[in-house]
């Protein structure tokens, strides 16, 4: 305990010094500010009647200096000031593999930078810090905490830990790095007029991977759409300062729900342009895409308390289920053995009794076979379950009351006709409201209690005697986590509610 309280003082201390440090560097940023707006102006980037702030949890935003209108103007870039693929200096370009992602391109551009006291020293000043995006985005963090990630997270994380593996290697082996690639080693090289820094870590690529990761738009250009889609990307300065907020379509036309403003690139420049009055001071967002909780916070490291957007894979909540009704009846283990032995005249099998051979198919082949199994979701604009949910709970009621060719007709007739045998009676449909509330309380309870929220909390101060090896991730990814699956437990409990009322 004594030594608890050590650690607690010394961290307080540490806490201290931390917020001295960030102070400073608070300051030091809206110095950066200013100096990013004059040189904004100077490249012809006009900002009207708005100016970037610092907004308490979210870093940087921009936010209205003056009343605003209904379609004004509030930014715009002209295309020469653009970051992209064409404008990453010839010597880091040409040093990597032509195919090479964008993504890998334009970061190699920011890690390697051979100017920077020149052409974006302004703008690079204004990024987040390399500890902001360690404290928030999932790839930097502890692999331990990877199994505590909701299921759609991790396989977004995992396809972006592939992206970045891939990008990371084709640098590994340019010529961009030294022959002891990846080592910090004190050396440069002087050529076309720059200076490449050659110093450059698998942390400082990754740093400027997860920047252009969170920073750049979508770009559709005659010449971009030869790239993949994910590779159509353009940083622009300034207007990357802009937060995020979700559009919900269903408040649409309340008074003052449109809190987006509207996007537009021509070929001379890129526009943000209001789509509702602002009063001066209020702080005026864009919509990065429609996004679920788990894919902002992969992709942008922060996610919302409400987002109409927001889903939660329960595929290890179904799964149980189909596993368990598809164990064969006893029943029917018994008896099939004298049909399917029988032989025609020629001692071949009687066509007629084949289909009595075939086992019958359980809810998971049932599914597999029409596409619907797995991509379960639970989402605010369906509390009950998605329609995969709705098929999956049909295959498995269907089978568990008719296992044989019956069933699947029923099964088929929802799937394939559009018809729903289930709704026609009440009785049928709480069984179904029964099946997804047994799987969802066994989930919440095994799943998200014990293996999550228990297992979380265990990691906060490590095992019983090893306190201070085996803390896993800071607290913030940890508190991250935590708030995420309450969520998911919200929405659990709501679809309970609905489906025992
Ligand atoms: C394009 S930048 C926006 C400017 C950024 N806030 C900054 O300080 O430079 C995207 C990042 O901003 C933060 N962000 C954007 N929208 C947010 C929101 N609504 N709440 C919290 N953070 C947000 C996230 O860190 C995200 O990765």
């Amino acid at each position: 305990m004594a030594k608890r309280k050590r650690e607690a003082a010394g961290k307080e201390k540490g806490n201290k010094k931390n917020t001295r440090e960030k102070d400073q560097t608070k300051l030091s940023k809206m110095e950066a500010y200013e100096e990013l707006l004059i040189w904004a102006k100077d490249k012809g980037i006009v900002l009207n009647g708005v100016e970037p702030r610092r907004i308490p949890g979210r870093g940087m935003g921009i936010v209205a200096t003056k009343p605003l209108k209904d379609n004004e103007t509030i930014l715009t870039v002209p295309s020469d000031t653009l970051r992209t693929y064409e404008t990453v200096p010839p010597l880091i370009a040409r040093a990597l593999p032509k195919d090479i992602s964008i993504h890998g391109l334009l970061a190699a551009d920011l890690a390697f930078d051979p100017s920077p006291s020149a052409k974006y020293r302004q703008w690079n000043a204004v990024c987040p810090m390399h500890e902001d995006v360690w404290d928030s985005l999932p790839l930097t963090w502890d692999h331990r905490l990877r199994e505590f990630l909701p299921k759609r997270a991790l396989e977004l994380l995992l396809k972006q830990e592939a992206k970045f593996k891939k990008d990371w290697s084709m640098v590994q082996q340019s010529k961009l790095l030294t022959p002891t690639s990846g080592e910090k080693e004190d050396e440069s090289s002087e050529e076309e007029g720059g200076q490449l820094n050659k110093t450059i870590t698998r942390d400082d690529y990754l740093y400027a991977w997860l920047l252009v990761n969170t920073r750049t738009f979508y770009h559709e250009t005659p010449k971009t759409k030869k790239f993949k889609k994910e590779d159509r990307m353009v940083l622009q300065p300034v207007a990357d300062l802009f937060n995020h907020t979700s559009y919900d379509p269903s408040a649409e036309d309340k008074e003052g729900n449109r809190e987006t403003c509207s996007v537009a690139f021509s070929p001379t420049a890129f526009t943000i342009t209001t789509t509702r009055p602002y009063t001066a001071g209020e702080e005026v967002y864009i919509c990065y895409g429609n996004h679920s909780n788990d894919f902002l916070l992969i992709e942008y490291g922060f996610f919302f308390d409400e987002n109409v957007w927001d889903e939660v894979c329960i595929d290890d909540a179904i799964r149980p289920l189909l596993d368990q009704h598809h164990q064969p009846n006893p029943a029917q283990q018994q008896q099939p053995k004298k049909t399917t032995r029988r032989l025609n005249e020629r001692g071949k099998k009687d066509p007629k009794s084949q289909a009595s051979d075939q086992p019958p198919k359980s809810p998971k082949h049932l599914l597999e076979e029409t596409g619907f199994l797995g991509n379960y979701n639970l989402d605010p604009r369906n509390p009950t379950g998605c329609y995969r949910t709705q098929v999956a709970l049909r295959a498995v009621s269907a089978l568990s009351d008719n296992p044989g060719p019956q069933g699947e007709k029923k099964f088929r007739a929802f799937v394939d006709y559009g018809q729903d045998p289930w709704e026609e009676s009440p009785e049928e449909q709480a069984k179904l409201n029964a099946l997804l509330a047994q799987a969802l309380k066994q989930w919440r309870g095994d799943v998200i209690g014990k293996k999550i929220l228990e297992g979380l909390s265990q990691l906060e101060w490590g095992r019983e005697g090893k306190e201070d090896e085996d803390v896993v991730g800071r607290e913030c990814h940890r508190d991250m986590l935590l708030m995420r699956w309450r969520q998911v437990g919200r929405m659990v409990d709501r679809a309970l509610e609905e489906l025992e009322c």
